[in-house]
């Protein structure tokens, strides 16, 4: 079977269209629709001095890859004209409708799945739009309480338990149903979606030291401990509370097959030293297969030719194999 997927370039100021224009560079065992303005896309092309063909998405006809050097897209107007690199708060919500689209085709089963490219969080709140991630966005519009955010390059897989709340908000964002969900949605994924045999978990504790028996915090005796007893006696391999200064060892990630971080920023900077720029952003738990790019809009890099376009390769190779996966190929 052919792969359809779906790509959101996100914001219109960022690297996204970019992305898309270096996509389309090359030949794809998939055939790639990407939901944007198609006018923003040619029009970075030219700033990036790169030939581009855009073919229009028609929905009706079966899809084929494109050839180099074409685009195939759905085309969504921006509201107002994009300056690369320059945020433009009436532009908030073309962002969220290319997501809403193509979330849609993801659960009505037009598409195999959805390759994000990065949106400014910001600029879309300030267009009057709660949004704190994609990851949230879609697990609200699939009606899923529970998804988890892994992050993943060689060697190395984090998965969080909380995502993009503030930090004072987070220990009361850690309860047993919470880290019972996240773990078994990993430990399911991680055997059916990743080929792990019994996988590792290593669990990272809350506090400093795991909370030094109690001393410095109890999160991890009132409920990560309780939790993880539980699970491994329905016969998950779980490790932890383990202190996350130090798991990120060779000797402890040997063996594993994923680290569970209790918070963004507990789990992802260890991730992202390791591997920014080629590492893939995965949501799991979603009716739908949805992979990412492990860095931000990056509006510095907009239309300079110098984005890095490892991480959203990755991300659609990722999303290929994981469709792949799916039909047993
Ligand atoms: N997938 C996503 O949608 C996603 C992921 C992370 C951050 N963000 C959002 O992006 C916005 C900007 O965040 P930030 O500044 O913290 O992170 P950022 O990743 O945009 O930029 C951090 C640094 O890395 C560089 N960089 C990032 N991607 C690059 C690439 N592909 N090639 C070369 N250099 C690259 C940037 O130039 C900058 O110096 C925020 O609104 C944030 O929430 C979105
Ligand atoms: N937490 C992600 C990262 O640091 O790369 C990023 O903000 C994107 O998250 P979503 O896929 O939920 O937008």
């Amino acid at each position: 079977m052919l792969p359809v997927l779906v790509f959101t370039p996100g914001e219109p100021a960022g690297i996204g269209p970019d992305l898309a224009v270096m996509i389309a560079q090359r030949q794809w065992p998939a055939a790639i629709v990407v939901c944007a303005d198609a006018h923003l896309l040619q029009q970075r092309a030219r700033e990036l001095n790169v030939d581009l063909a855009i073919e229009y998405y028609d929905g009706t006809r079966p899809q084929q890859p494109s050839p180099a050097g074409t685009l195939l897209v759905e085309h969504l107007p921006v509201a107002e004209p994009v300056t690369a690199g320059q945020l433009n708060v009436a532009n908030g919500h073309y962002v969220v409708d290319t997501l809403a689209r193509a979330s849609k085709g993801n659960l009505n089963g037009e598409f195999d799945a959805i390759v994000t490219g990065p949106v400014h969080k910001g600029i879309i709140n300030d267009a009057g739009i709660a949004f704190s991630g994609h990851t949230e966005f879609f697990a609200n519009l699939a009606n899923k309480n529970d998804v988890v955010m892994m992050l993943a390059t060689a060697g190395l897989r984090v998965a969080l338990v909380t995502t993009h709340i503030p930090l004072a908000y987070v220990n009361k964002a850690i309860t047993p149903e919470r880290l019972t969900q996240i773990l078994r949605i990993l430990h399911h994924d991680l055997c059916h979606k990743f080929g792990e045999n019994n996988p590792r978990i290593l669990v990272c504790g809350l506090n400093p030291h795991a909370g030094e028996n109690g001393h410095l915090g109890r999160e991890e005796i009132d409920v990560i401990q309780p939790v993880l007893e539980q699970l491994r006696n329905e016969g998950m391999d779980l490790q932890g509370p383990l202190p996350a200064d130090t798991v990120f060892q060779p000797k402890y990630l040997e063996g594993a097959a994923a680290v569970v971080a209790m918070y963004h920023d507990q789990g992802l900077p260890v991730l992202k030293y390791k591997g920014f720029g080629n590492a893939v952003n995965i949501t799991l738990g979603l009716p739908f297969i949805r992979t990412s790019v492990d860095h931000g809009t990056a509006l510095d890099m907009a239309a300079t030719g110098q984005a890095n376009p490892g991480s959203c390769l990755l991300a659609i190779n990722t999303a290929i194999d994981m469709v792949r996966a799916s039909h047993n190929e």
